[in-house]
């Protein structure tokens, strides 16, 4: 469970006129389960608050409070940041920071390696996954010298490759072809429904998907979900929308009418808890 309450964070450097992200007044469960979807304009704050519910800042936010499992590392310990990001994180960020001078083989190993795993299962899996993904005949190849479908594609796999608690995708397709992209989609939904690695849980994996098409943040999600809307750095509605719910109107009214959270779009908020 991540669990915010009245987040509020500013990049260092000049202090801007408003909060980049603010979420005060706001109280926050999100469970360890399905999609969470963040939407919202250009600019809005997605990719932020990602990167917060991430671990990534080890700047802790101006205000407010965020745990993760009920741990809330306190400012200044990148050490806990680091390794609940390493054992229950996986990230598919907007560049694919693989290890240039490294093989496609070893950038994928590289979670197993920090998780300490044995050298001939980290072997299977790795196999396992580059199959999985199309990418066996790469396997030797260094990663500098793929192509940017094929990188995306190593650096998903490099994600999932130690079946982590959660997954953060910030628009994992957005530049993909749509071979590649149905590629990336089919890898994310196995990983989260479990077949990818035949783990019979279902419900105890979550995906964190930044997305500026609804359309598909719906395809990646199967349906369900839910969704966080931005707009300007606060959370319109003060709550998860079901995706169901939301539509482009929806999305629509709620950016140009800078809606405060608590007024809310037009959505039929039945009282959700996600
Ligand atoms: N490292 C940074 N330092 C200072 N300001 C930043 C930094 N990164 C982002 N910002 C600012 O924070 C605001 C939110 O940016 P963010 O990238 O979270 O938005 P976004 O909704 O993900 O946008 P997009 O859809 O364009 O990727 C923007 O005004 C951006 O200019």
């Amino acid at each position: 469970m991540f669990h915010l309450s009245e987040l509020v964070f500013r990049y260092p450097g000049p202090r801007p006129a408003r909060p980049t992200i603010d979420l005060s007044g706001v109280r926050l469960d999100l469970p360890i389960s399905g999609t969470l979807v963040l939407l919202g304009e250009s600019g809005s704050g997605k990719t932020t608050l990602l990167s917060l519910l991430g671990l990534l800042w080890d700047r802790p936010a101006e205000s407010g409070e965020l745990t993760y499992g009920g741990v809330a590392p306190a400012r200044g310990d990148t050490r806990t940041r680091a390794i609940l990001r390493r054992s229950e994180f996986g990230f598919v960020l907007q560049s694919a920071f693989l290890l240039p001078h490294f093989t496609v083989s070893q950038n994928v190993a590289v979670p197993l390696e920090l998780a300490g795993i044995d050298a001939a299962s980290i072997r299977e899996r790795v196999g396992h996954l580059l199959g999985a993904a199309g990418l066996s005949d790469l396997a030797r190849r260094r990663a500098r010298t793929l192509s940017g479908g094929q990188r995306q594609r190593v650096a998903v796999l490099r994600a999932l490759a130690h079946d982590p608690r959660v997954v953060f995708a910030d628009e994992p397709v957005s530049n993909l072809d749509r071979q590649n992209a149905e590629v990336v989609l089919d890898l994310l939904a196995r990983w989260r429904l479990g077949s990818l690695f035949e783990r019979q849980e279902r419900r105890d994996r979550l995906l964190v998907l930044v997305s500026h098409s609804l359309r598909q943040a719906r395809k990646i999600a199967d349906g369900e979900g839910m969704a966080l809307l931005l707009h300007e750095g606060r959370l319109v509605g003060g709550r998860p929308y079901p995706l169901a719910q939301i539509d482009d109107a929806t999305i629509y009214r709620a950016t140009e009418s800078g809606l405060e959270p608590g007024t809310g779009p037009q959505v039929s908020a039945a009282e959700v808890s996600p």
